[in-house]
Protein backbone atom coordinates (compact mmCIF):
# COMPACT_ATOMS: atom_id res chain seq x y z
CA UNK A 1 0.00 0.00 0.00
CA UNK A 2 3.35 1.87 -0.31
CA UNK A 3 1.43 4.63 -1.25
CA UNK A 4 2.26 5.25 -4.90
CA UNK A 5 2.07 1.63 -5.85
CA UNK A 6 -1.90 1.81 -4.81
CA UNK A 7 -4.93 1.26 -7.24
CA UNK A 8 -6.78 4.04 -5.36
CA UNK A 9 -6.32 7.20 -6.32
CA UNK A 10 -5.36 9.79 -3.19
CA UNK A 11 -6.94 10.37 -1.15
CA UNK A 12 -10.40 9.36 -0.21
CA UNK A 13 -11.58 12.66 0.70
CA UNK A 14 -10.32 14.25 -2.32
CA UNK A 15 -12.95 12.04 -4.59
CA UNK A 16 -16.65 12.25 -5.28
CA UNK A 17 -18.03 10.04 -3.04
CA UNK A 18 -19.51 6.54 -4.43
CA UNK A 19 -21.51 6.59 -1.59
CA UNK A 20 -25.98 7.03 -2.55
CA UNK A 21 -26.38 10.74 -2.80
CA UNK A 22 -29.04 12.80 -3.39
CA UNK A 23 -27.20 16.43 -5.01
CA UNK A 24 -23.85 17.31 -5.31
CA UNK A 25 -25.04 20.05 -2.72
CA UNK A 26 -25.23 17.45 0.08
CA UNK A 27 -22.13 15.70 -0.09
CA UNK A 28 -19.35 16.63 2.39
CA UNK A 29 -16.10 14.56 2.46
CA UNK A 30 -14.33 13.51 5.62
CA UNK A 31 -11.13 12.81 6.11
CA UNK A 32 -11.18 8.95 7.45
CA UNK A 33 -8.40 6.87 9.25
CA UNK A 34 -9.03 3.38 10.15
CA UNK A 35 -7.21 2.16 13.30
CA UNK A 36 -5.97 -1.25 13.75
CA UNK A 37 -5.05 -1.51 17.32
CA UNK A 38 -5.69 -2.94 21.42
CA UNK A 39 -7.99 -1.32 23.90
CA UNK A 40 -6.72 0.13 27.13
CA UNK A 41 -9.68 0.28 29.67
CA UNK A 42 -8.32 3.17 31.25
CA UNK A 43 -8.57 4.68 27.64
CA UNK A 44 -4.84 6.57 27.47
CA UNK A 45 -3.30 4.67 25.07
CA UNK A 46 -4.25 2.22 22.23
CA UNK A 47 -7.97 2.44 20.68
CA UNK A 48 -9.07 5.13 23.10
CA UNK A 49 -6.24 7.57 22.25
CA UNK A 50 -6.77 7.14 18.37
CA UNK A 51 -10.54 7.91 18.38
CA UNK A 52 -9.72 11.04 20.72
CA UNK A 53 -6.82 12.46 18.32
CA UNK A 54 -8.48 11.97 15.13
CA UNK A 55 -11.64 13.59 16.50
CA UNK A 56 -9.52 16.30 17.73
CA UNK A 57 -7.71 17.01 14.33
CA UNK A 58 -11.24 16.92 12.46
CA UNK A 59 -11.12 13.46 10.97
CA UNK A 60 -13.05 10.53 11.51
CA UNK A 61 -11.98 7.14 12.66
CA UNK A 62 -12.74 3.73 12.75
CA UNK A 63 -11.48 1.45 14.90
CA UNK A 64 -10.52 -2.35 14.55
CA UNK A 65 -9.69 -4.16 17.85
CA UNK A 66 -7.25 -6.69 18.09
CA UNK A 67 -6.74 -7.10 21.65
CA UNK A 68 -8.86 -5.95 25.25
CA UNK A 69 -6.30 -5.00 27.86
CA UNK A 70 -7.25 -4.56 31.87
CA UNK A 71 -5.12 -1.19 31.50
CA UNK A 72 -4.87 2.15 34.06
CA UNK A 73 -2.30 4.45 35.22
CA UNK A 74 -0.55 1.90 37.22
CA UNK A 75 -0.18 -0.53 34.43
CA UNK A 76 -1.43 -3.60 32.36
CA UNK A 77 -2.89 -6.31 34.48
CA UNK A 78 -4.11 -8.34 32.02
CA UNK A 79 -4.29 -9.24 28.24
CA UNK A 80 -6.99 -10.97 25.99
CA UNK A 81 -5.85 -11.22 22.36
CA UNK A 82 -9.14 -11.57 19.91
CA UNK A 83 -8.77 -14.62 17.76
CA UNK A 84 -7.37 -13.60 14.53
CA UNK A 85 -10.93 -14.62 12.39
CA UNK A 86 -12.91 -12.06 14.58
CA UNK A 87 -10.05 -9.50 13.73
CA UNK A 88 -10.44 -10.38 10.01
CA UNK A 89 -14.18 -10.32 10.65
CA UNK A 90 -13.72 -6.49 11.53
CA UNK A 91 -11.05 -5.36 9.17
CA UNK A 92 -13.52 -7.08 6.02
CA UNK A 93 -16.70 -5.05 7.84
CA UNK A 94 -14.98 -1.72 7.47
CA UNK A 95 -12.83 -1.78 4.68
CA UNK A 96 -15.58 -3.40 2.49
CA UNK A 97 -17.55 -0.09 3.10
CA UNK A 98 -15.58 2.85 4.37
CA UNK A 99 -13.12 4.53 1.88
CA UNK A 100 -10.11 5.29 4.31
CA UNK A 101 -7.14 7.83 3.40
CA UNK A 102 -4.71 5.90 6.08
CA UNK A 103 -4.69 2.97 8.10
CA UNK A 104 -2.66 3.43 11.26
CA UNK A 105 -1.48 0.28 13.09
CA UNK A 106 -0.75 -0.05 17.32
CA UNK A 107 -0.97 -3.08 19.09
CA UNK A 108 -0.46 -6.26 16.41
CA UNK A 109 0.00 -8.46 19.48
CA UNK A 110 0.58 -12.02 17.94
CA UNK A 111 1.62 -12.93 14.18
CA UNK A 112 -1.45 -14.46 12.81
CA UNK A 113 -2.88 -10.85 13.80
CA UNK A 114 -0.35 -9.32 11.45
CA UNK A 115 -1.06 -12.03 8.93
CA UNK A 116 -5.26 -11.22 8.77
CA UNK A 117 -4.35 -7.82 8.55
CA UNK A 118 -1.72 -8.44 5.80
CA UNK A 119 -4.37 -10.20 4.08
CA UNK A 120 -7.33 -7.76 4.31
CA UNK A 121 -5.40 -4.66 3.03
CA UNK A 122 -3.95 -6.56 0.08
CA UNK A 123 -7.85 -7.41 -0.55
CA UNK A 124 -8.75 -3.81 0.07
CA UNK A 125 -5.79 -1.45 -1.20
CA UNK A 126 -5.32 1.86 0.96
CA UNK A 127 -3.52 4.81 0.17
CA UNK A 128 -1.45 4.90 3.05
CA UNK A 129 -0.12 3.02 6.05
CA UNK A 130 1.26 4.25 9.33
CA UNK A 131 2.64 1.27 11.61
CA UNK A 132 3.31 2.44 15.37
CA UNK A 133 5.07 -1.03 16.22
CA UNK A 134 3.75 -1.38 19.43
CA UNK A 135 5.67 -4.05 21.80
CA UNK A 136 6.33 -2.91 25.04
CA UNK A 137 4.20 -0.42 27.77
CA UNK A 138 5.92 2.21 29.13
CA UNK A 139 4.79 0.19 32.12
CA UNK A 140 7.11 -2.02 30.93
CA UNK A 141 4.33 -4.65 30.09
CA UNK A 142 5.07 -7.18 27.05
CA UNK A 143 1.92 -5.72 24.58
CA UNK A 144 3.64 -8.34 21.57
CA UNK A 145 6.65 -10.24 21.92
CA UNK A 146 9.32 -11.02 20.03
CA UNK A 147 7.04 -13.76 17.92
CA UNK A 148 5.73 -10.71 15.83
CA UNK A 149 9.52 -9.31 15.14
CA UNK A 150 10.02 -11.24 11.68
CA UNK A 151 6.62 -10.86 10.39
CA UNK A 152 7.09 -7.02 10.92
CA UNK A 153 10.77 -7.09 9.30
CA UNK A 154 9.87 -9.12 6.80
CA UNK A 155 5.90 -8.37 5.60
CA UNK A 156 4.67 -4.98 7.47
CA UNK A 157 7.51 -2.67 7.27
CA UNK A 158 8.22 -2.98 3.58
CA UNK A 159 4.67 -1.64 3.17
CA UNK A 160 4.40 1.00 5.48
CA UNK A 161 4.47 4.33 4.21
CA UNK A 162 6.23 5.74 7.88
CA UNK A 163 6.94 3.52 11.25
CA UNK A 164 7.42 5.22 14.35
CA UNK A 165 9.28 2.74 17.12
CA UNK A 166 10.29 4.27 20.22
CA UNK A 167 13.77 3.67 21.17
CA UNK A 168 13.02 0.15 22.58
CA UNK A 169 10.91 -0.71 19.53
CA UNK A 170 13.91 0.42 17.41
CA UNK A 171 15.99 -1.77 19.51
CA UNK A 172 14.19 -4.53 19.28
CA UNK A 173 13.63 -4.23 15.40
CA UNK A 174 17.36 -3.98 14.87
CA UNK A 175 17.97 -7.02 16.74
CA UNK A 176 18.67 -5.83 19.99
CA UNK A 177 21.00 -3.07 19.26
CA UNK A 178 21.43 -0.33 21.83
CA UNK A 179 20.09 3.63 21.86
CA UNK A 180 21.20 5.82 24.23
CA UNK A 181 21.64 8.97 21.65
CA UNK A 182 20.72 10.94 19.45
CA UNK A 183 23.51 9.84 17.03
CA UNK A 184 22.44 5.54 17.83
CA UNK A 185 18.47 7.12 16.61
CA UNK A 186 20.06 8.00 13.91
CA UNK A 187 22.11 4.54 12.43
CA UNK A 188 18.74 3.08 13.99
CA UNK A 189 16.57 4.91 11.71
CA UNK A 190 18.99 4.42 8.79
CA UNK A 191 19.11 0.64 8.97
CA UNK A 192 15.06 0.45 9.88
CA UNK A 193 14.71 2.30 6.36
CA UNK A 194 16.39 -0.33 4.62
CA UNK A 195 13.91 -2.69 5.95
CA UNK A 196 11.63 -1.22 3.17
CA UNK A 197 9.41 1.82 5.06
CA UNK A 198 9.45 5.09 2.88
CA UNK A 199 9.69 7.08 5.86
CA UNK A 200 11.24 6.19 9.16
CA UNK A 201 10.55 8.34 12.64
CA UNK A 202 12.29 6.86 15.82
CA UNK A 203 10.58 8.77 19.07
CA UNK A 204 13.01 9.55 21.91
CA UNK A 205 10.57 10.40 24.79
CA UNK A 206 11.84 7.80 26.69
CA UNK A 207 15.45 8.86 26.00
CA UNK A 208 17.81 8.70 29.07
CA UNK A 209 19.27 12.26 30.72
CA UNK A 210 17.76 14.71 28.35
CA UNK A 211 16.28 17.90 28.58
CA UNK A 212 14.82 17.83 25.28
CA UNK A 213 12.73 15.50 23.82
CA UNK A 214 14.12 14.70 20.56
CA UNK A 215 12.46 12.61 17.55
CA UNK A 216 14.62 11.52 14.39
CA UNK A 217 13.05 11.50 11.35
CA UNK A 218 14.56 9.81 7.80
CA UNK A 219 13.47 9.77 4.33
CA UNK A 220 16.22 7.86 3.06
CA UNK A 221 18.07 10.69 2.30
CA UNK A 222 17.97 13.59 4.94
CA UNK A 223 17.89 13.52 8.46
CA UNK A 224 15.47 15.18 10.66
CA UNK A 225 15.92 16.17 14.15
CA UNK A 226 12.41 17.36 15.67
CA UNK A 227 12.50 18.38 19.57
CA UNK A 228 10.63 20.50 22.05
CA UNK A 229 11.49 20.66 25.87
CA UNK A 230 10.94 18.37 27.79
CA UNK A 231 7.84 18.46 29.47
CA UNK A 232 7.92 17.40 33.62
CA UNK A 233 5.24 15.60 34.00
CA UNK A 234 3.72 12.08 35.10
CA UNK A 235 0.61 12.13 32.84
CA UNK A 236 2.83 10.62 29.58
CA UNK A 237 0.37 8.08 28.95
CA UNK A 238 -0.38 7.18 25.23
CA UNK A 239 2.15 9.77 23.86
CA UNK A 240 3.41 7.25 21.15
CA UNK A 241 -0.01 5.77 20.10
CA UNK A 242 -1.48 9.78 20.05
CA UNK A 243 1.93 10.26 17.62
CA UNK A 244 1.09 7.88 15.30
CA UNK A 245 -2.57 8.85 14.86
CA UNK A 246 -2.29 12.10 14.34
CA UNK A 247 0.33 11.69 11.63
CA UNK A 248 -2.33 9.52 10.17
CA UNK A 249 -5.12 12.46 10.47
CA UNK A 250 -2.86 15.02 8.80
CA UNK A 251 -1.87 12.37 6.30
CA UNK A 252 -5.62 11.74 5.93
CA UNK A 253 -6.00 15.64 5.45
CA UNK A 254 -3.58 15.71 2.44
CA UNK A 255 0.17 17.11 4.56
CA UNK A 256 3.26 15.95 3.56
CA UNK A 257 5.09 13.07 5.59
CA UNK A 258 6.94 15.84 6.47
CA UNK A 259 4.45 18.40 7.68
CA UNK A 260 2.14 15.51 9.41
CA UNK A 261 5.18 14.61 11.70
CA UNK A 262 6.04 18.23 12.86
CA UNK A 263 1.77 18.99 13.48
CA UNK A 264 2.04 15.56 15.23
CA UNK A 265 4.83 16.21 17.25
CA UNK A 266 3.59 19.69 18.45
CA UNK A 267 0.22 18.44 19.26
CA UNK A 268 1.38 15.84 21.57
CA UNK A 269 3.70 18.88 23.07
CA UNK A 270 0.49 21.18 24.07
CA UNK A 271 -1.57 18.51 24.84
CA UNK A 272 1.44 17.59 27.60
CA UNK A 273 1.87 20.76 28.30
CA UNK A 274 -1.87 21.98 28.68
CA UNK A 275 -2.48 18.39 30.89
CA UNK A 276 0.90 18.61 32.71
CA UNK A 277 -0.78 19.17 36.07
CA UNK A 278 -4.00 17.07 35.73
CA UNK A 279 -4.77 14.05 38.04
CA UNK A 280 -6.70 11.20 36.48
CA UNK A 281 -5.77 8.05 38.49
CA UNK A 282 -3.29 7.08 41.23
CA UNK A 283 -0.45 5.04 39.67
CA UNK A 284 2.40 6.47 38.10
CA UNK A 285 1.98 7.32 34.94
CA UNK A 286 -1.30 9.17 33.95
CA UNK A 287 -3.14 10.04 30.65
CA UNK A 288 -3.23 13.75 29.09
CA UNK A 289 -6.31 15.58 27.57
CA UNK A 290 -6.24 15.45 23.64
CA UNK A 291 -9.22 18.09 23.75
CA UNK A 292 -6.60 21.31 24.80
CA UNK A 293 -7.34 23.11 21.90
CA UNK A 294 -11.44 23.50 22.59
CA UNK A 295 -10.38 24.51 26.59
CA UNK A 296 -7.20 26.93 25.41
CA UNK A 297 -6.67 30.47 23.45
CA UNK A 298 -5.56 28.50 20.31
CA UNK A 299 -2.90 31.69 19.96
CA UNK A 300 -1.26 30.08 22.34
CA UNK A 301 -0.21 26.94 20.89
CA UNK A 302 3.64 26.90 20.68
CA UNK A 303 3.31 26.12 16.67
CA UNK A 304 0.82 25.20 14.23
CA UNK A 305 2.64 24.25 10.64
CA UNK A 306 1.87 24.86 7.87
CA UNK A 307 -1.72 25.37 7.29
CA UNK A 308 -3.16 24.11 3.42
CA UNK A 309 -5.98 26.32 3.73
CA UNK A 310 -3.33 29.44 3.68
CA UNK A 311 -3.53 28.84 0.00
CA UNK A 312 -6.91 30.54 -0.52
CA UNK A 313 -6.09 33.86 -2.11
CA UNK A 314 -2.17 33.81 -2.94
CA UNK A 315 -0.54 36.60 -4.12
CA UNK A 316 2.28 36.53 -6.16
CA UNK A 317 4.19 40.00 -7.02
CA UNK A 318 5.85 41.44 -10.18
CA UNK A 319 8.53 43.50 -9.96
CA UNK A 320 7.77 44.81 -13.45
CA UNK A 321 3.81 45.85 -12.31
CA UNK A 322 4.56 47.65 -9.35
CA UNK A 323 6.78 49.73 -11.66
CA UNK A 324 4.29 50.15 -13.65
CA UNK A 325 2.17 51.47 -10.95
CA UNK A 326 4.60 53.25 -9.08
CA UNK A 327 4.52 51.30 -5.92
CA UNK A 328 7.28 49.60 -3.40
CA UNK A 329 6.61 45.94 -3.38
CA UNK A 330 6.21 46.26 0.53
CA UNK A 331 2.95 48.71 0.06
CA UNK A 332 1.67 46.75 -2.61
CA UNK A 333 2.19 43.33 -0.36
CA UNK A 334 0.61 45.28 2.72
CA UNK A 335 -2.54 45.92 0.11
CA UNK A 336 -2.94 42.71 -0.88
CA UNK A 337 -2.94 41.40 2.56
CA UNK A 338 -5.58 44.10 3.95
CA UNK A 339 -7.36 42.76 1.10
CA UNK A 340 -7.82 39.29 1.83
CA UNK A 341 -4.40 37.63 0.80
CA UNK A 342 -3.60 34.83 2.67
CA UNK A 343 -0.14 33.92 1.71
CA UNK A 344 2.63 35.89 -0.42
CA UNK A 345 4.76 34.91 -2.58
CA UNK A 346 8.19 37.38 -4.04
CA UNK A 347 8.61 36.63 -7.20
CA UNK A 348 10.97 39.72 -8.04
CA UNK A 349 13.19 38.19 -11.17
CA UNK A 350 14.93 40.99 -12.10
CA UNK A 351 15.90 42.43 -8.40
CA UNK A 352 19.36 42.91 -8.07
CA UNK A 353 20.13 40.72 -4.87
CA UNK A 354 21.17 43.09 -2.22
CA UNK A 355 17.93 45.71 -3.20
CA UNK A 356 15.76 42.46 -3.16
CA UNK A 357 16.87 41.20 0.54
CA UNK A 358 15.99 44.69 1.86
CA UNK A 359 12.41 44.76 0.26
CA UNK A 360 12.30 40.69 1.46
CA UNK A 361 12.99 41.97 5.06
CA UNK A 362 10.49 44.58 4.72
CA UNK A 363 7.70 42.30 3.90
CA UNK A 364 9.21 39.39 6.32
CA UNK A 365 7.65 42.00 8.79
CA UNK A 366 4.71 43.00 7.26
CA UNK A 367 3.63 39.84 7.21
CA UNK A 368 4.48 38.68 10.34
CA UNK A 369 2.86 41.34 12.19
CA UNK A 370 -0.68 40.18 9.74
CA UNK A 371 -0.13 36.21 10.42
CA UNK A 372 0.04 35.39 6.79
CA UNK A 373 3.53 33.56 5.44
CA UNK A 374 5.81 34.65 3.09
CA UNK A 375 7.74 32.90 0.48
CA UNK A 376 10.02 33.66 -1.82
CA UNK A 377 10.57 32.73 -5.52
CA UNK A 378 13.37 30.05 -6.31
CA UNK A 379 15.94 31.79 -4.03
CA UNK A 380 16.76 29.95 -1.20
CA UNK A 381 19.32 32.26 -0.51
CA UNK A 382 17.09 34.93 -0.23
CA UNK A 383 15.05 32.80 2.11
CA UNK A 384 17.36 31.84 4.34
CA UNK A 385 18.62 35.76 4.54
CA UNK A 386 15.25 37.03 5.33
CA UNK A 387 13.89 34.06 7.58
CA UNK A 388 10.96 33.72 5.08
CA UNK A 389 8.77 30.81 5.73
CA UNK A 390 9.63 29.71 2.82
CA UNK A 391 10.16 28.96 -1.31
CA UNK A 392 8.50 28.11 -4.00
CA UNK A 393 10.43 26.61 -6.72
CA UNK A 394 9.33 25.57 -10.48
CA UNK A 395 10.16 22.30 -12.58
CA UNK A 396 14.22 23.63 -13.83
CA UNK A 397 14.74 25.10 -10.07
CA UNK A 398 16.36 24.12 -7.39
CA UNK A 399 15.23 19.98 -6.40
CA UNK A 400 12.69 20.08 -3.73
CA UNK A 401 14.52 17.52 -1.72
CA UNK A 402 17.72 20.02 -1.64
CA UNK A 403 15.76 22.72 -0.82
CA UNK A 404 14.28 20.72 1.95
CA UNK A 405 17.44 20.03 3.13
CA UNK A 406 18.69 23.82 2.90
CA UNK A 407 15.94 25.21 5.05
CA UNK A 408 15.33 22.05 7.17
CA UNK A 409 11.92 21.07 8.36
CA UNK A 410 10.08 23.75 9.24
CA UNK A 411 9.51 25.85 6.56
CA UNK A 412 7.27 25.81 3.38
CA UNK A 413 8.41 24.18 -0.22
CA UNK A 414 6.12 25.07 -2.67
CA UNK A 415 7.00 23.44 -6.37
CA UNK A 416 4.59 24.22 -9.68
CA UNK A 417 3.65 20.87 -11.53
CA UNK A 418 1.72 20.60 -15.03
CA UNK A 419 1.41 16.54 -14.70
CA UNK A 420 0.38 14.09 -12.63
CA UNK A 421 3.69 12.96 -12.67
CA UNK A 422 5.52 15.68 -11.21
CA UNK A 423 2.69 15.84 -8.38
CA UNK A 424 3.50 12.54 -6.97
CA UNK A 425 7.46 13.74 -7.32
CA UNK A 426 7.01 16.55 -5.49
CA UNK A 427 5.00 14.24 -2.59
CA UNK A 428 8.05 12.21 -2.91
CA UNK A 429 10.51 15.08 -2.44
CA UNK A 430 9.29 16.47 0.70
CA UNK A 431 7.20 19.20 -0.51
CA UNK A 432 4.48 20.84 1.45
CA UNK A 433 1.83 22.14 -1.54
CA UNK A 434 2.10 22.44 -5.49
CA UNK A 435 1.04 25.12 -7.72
CA UNK A 436 -0.38 23.81 -10.85
CA UNK A 437 -1.10 25.85 -13.77
CA UNK A 438 -0.83 27.85 -16.04
CA UNK A 439 -4.41 27.06 -16.06
CA UNK A 440 -5.71 29.71 -18.53
CA UNK A 441 -3.16 31.94 -20.87
CA UNK A 442 -1.34 34.70 -19.17
CA UNK A 443 0.90 37.64 -20.16
CA UNK A 444 2.88 37.30 -16.90
CA UNK A 445 4.75 33.75 -18.15
CA UNK A 446 5.49 34.04 -21.97
CA UNK A 447 5.78 30.97 -23.79
CA UNK A 448 4.00 28.70 -20.98
CA UNK A 449 2.07 25.61 -22.04
CA UNK A 450 -1.59 25.89 -20.65
CA UNK A 451 -3.20 23.10 -18.98
CA UNK A 452 -6.77 24.21 -18.32
CA UNK A 453 -9.15 23.27 -16.14
CA UNK A 454 -9.48 19.67 -17.46
CA UNK A 455 -5.32 19.57 -16.57
CA UNK A 456 -5.94 21.00 -13.31
CA UNK A 457 -8.32 18.32 -12.17
CA UNK A 458 -5.86 15.93 -13.13
CA UNK A 459 -3.00 17.12 -11.49
CA UNK A 460 -5.40 17.70 -8.68
CA UNK A 461 -6.75 13.57 -8.30
CA UNK A 462 -3.07 12.46 -8.86
CA UNK A 463 -1.59 14.76 -5.86
CA UNK A 464 -1.24 13.44 -2.39
CA UNK A 465 -0.66 17.76 -1.56
CA UNK A 466 -2.64 20.15 -1.09
CA UNK A 467 -3.08 22.20 -4.75
CA UNK A 468 -3.29 25.86 -5.79
CA UNK A 469 -4.29 26.68 -9.19
CA UNK A 470 -2.15 29.15 -11.13
CA UNK A 471 -2.02 31.23 -14.13
CA UNK A 472 -4.69 33.48 -15.74
CA UNK A 473 -6.67 33.49 -12.68
CA UNK A 474 -8.65 36.67 -11.94
CA UNK A 475 -12.09 38.05 -10.96
CA UNK A 476 -13.98 36.57 -14.32
CA UNK A 477 -12.76 33.08 -13.98
CA UNK A 478 -12.05 32.31 -10.13
CA UNK A 479 -15.09 30.54 -9.72
CA UNK A 480 -14.98 28.38 -12.74
CA UNK A 481 -11.72 27.16 -11.15
CA UNK A 482 -13.31 26.48 -7.97
CA UNK A 483 -15.98 24.84 -9.11
CA UNK A 484 -13.86 21.68 -10.85
CA UNK A 485 -14.50 19.40 -7.97
CA UNK A 486 -11.05 18.04 -6.06
CA UNK A 487 -11.58 19.12 -2.30
CA UNK A 488 -7.37 19.20 -2.10
CA UNK A 489 -7.52 22.56 -4.93
CA UNK A 490 -7.69 25.06 -2.01
CA UNK A 491 -7.13 28.16 -3.59
CA UNK A 492 -5.97 30.27 -6.57
CA UNK A 493 -2.93 32.19 -6.86
CA UNK A 494 -2.94 35.45 -8.75
CA UNK A 495 -0.72 38.43 -9.96
CA UNK A 496 -1.88 40.94 -12.48
CA UNK A 497 -5.46 40.07 -11.00
CA UNK A 498 -3.85 41.93 -8.03
CA UNK A 499 -0.99 43.92 -9.01
CA UNK A 500 -1.43 45.25 -12.26
CA UNK A 501 -4.66 47.18 -10.99
CA UNK A 502 -5.34 50.45 -10.40
CA UNK A 503 -5.86 49.16 -6.14
CA UNK A 504 -4.56 46.38 -4.91
CA UNK A 505 -6.95 46.57 -1.81
CA UNK A 506 -10.27 46.76 -3.94
CA UNK A 507 -9.17 44.30 -6.50
CA UNK A 508 -8.33 41.77 -3.61
CA UNK A 509 -11.45 42.09 -1.65
CA UNK A 510 -13.58 42.09 -4.32
CA UNK A 511 -11.11 38.54 -5.69
CA UNK A 512 -11.32 37.38 -2.09
CA UNK A 513 -15.41 37.83 -2.11
CA UNK A 514 -15.13 36.08 -5.31
CA UNK A 515 -13.88 32.66 -3.61
CA UNK A 516 -15.44 33.06 -0.51
CA UNK A 517 -18.86 33.19 -2.85
CA UNK A 518 -17.62 30.16 -5.06
CA UNK A 519 -16.55 27.91 -1.85
CA UNK A 520 -20.06 28.52 -0.10
CA UNK A 521 -21.47 27.39 -3.62
CA UNK A 522 -19.40 23.86 -3.23
N1 LIG B 1 7.95 14.45 28.62
C1 LIG B 1 7.81 14.73 27.34
N2 LIG B 1 7.86 16.02 26.90
C2 LIG B 1 7.70 16.32 25.61
N3 LIG B 1 7.50 15.40 24.64
C3 LIG B 1 7.44 14.11 25.00
C4 LIG B 1 7.60 13.68 26.36
N4 LIG B 1 7.50 12.33 26.39
C5 LIG B 1 7.28 11.91 25.13
N5 LIG B 1 7.27 12.97 24.27
C6 LIG B 1 7.04 12.94 22.83
O1 LIG B 1 5.91 12.11 22.62
C7 LIG B 1 6.05 11.35 21.42
C8 LIG B 1 5.93 9.86 21.75
O2 LIG B 1 7.21 9.43 22.21
P1 LIG B 1 7.56 8.21 23.14
O3 LIG B 1 9.01 7.97 22.90
O4 LIG B 1 7.13 8.45 24.53
O5 LIG B 1 6.67 7.07 22.48
P2 LIG B 1 6.17 5.73 23.12
O6 LIG B 1 7.10 5.24 24.15
O7 LIG B 1 5.83 4.84 21.98
O8 LIG B 1 4.82 6.19 23.82
P3 LIG B 1 3.93 5.35 24.86
O9 LIG B 1 4.36 5.84 26.18
O10 LIG B 1 2.55 5.74 24.48
O11 LIG B 1 4.20 3.92 24.61
C9 LIG B 1 7.38 11.76 20.84
O12 LIG B 1 7.19 12.79 19.90
C10 LIG B 1 8.16 12.27 22.04
O13 LIG B 1 9.17 13.16 21.67
C1 LIG C 1 -3.64 -1.05 24.12
C2 LIG C 1 -2.36 -0.29 24.17
N1 LIG C 1 -1.76 0.04 23.01
C3 LIG C 1 -0.59 0.72 23.04
C4 LIG C 1 0.01 1.08 24.24
C5 LIG C 1 1.33 1.81 24.23
O1 LIG C 1 1.27 2.98 24.87
C6 LIG C 1 -0.66 0.70 25.43
N2 LIG C 1 -0.15 1.02 26.64
N3 LIG C 1 -1.83 0.03 25.37
MG1 LIG D 1 7.10 6.29 26.05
Amino acid sequence: MNSLGGIRSWPAIWRSTTATMTTAESVRKVPQVLTVAGSDSGAGAGIQADLKVCAARGVYCASVITAVTAQNTKGVQSVHLLPPEFVSEQLKSVLSDFEFDVVKTGMLPSPEIVEVLLQNLSDFPIRALVVDPVMVSTSGHVLAGSSILSIFRERLLPIADIITPNVKEASALLGGVGIETVEEMRSAAKLLHEMGPRFVLVKGGDLPDSSESVDVFFDGKEFHELRSPRITTRNTHGTGCTLASCIAAELAKGSSMLSAVKVAKCFVDNALDYSKDIVIGSGKQGPFDHFFSLKKDPQSSRCSGFNPDDLFLYAVTDSRMNKKWNRSVVDAVKAAIEGGATIVQLREKEAETREFLQEAKSCVDVCRSHGVCLLINDRVDIALACDADGVHVGQSDMPVDLVRSLLGPDKIIGVSCKTPEQAHQAWRDGADYIGSGGVFPTNTKANNRTIGLDGLKEVCEASKLPVVAIGGIGISNAESVMRIDASNLKGVAVVSALFDQECVLTAAKKLHTTLEESKREI
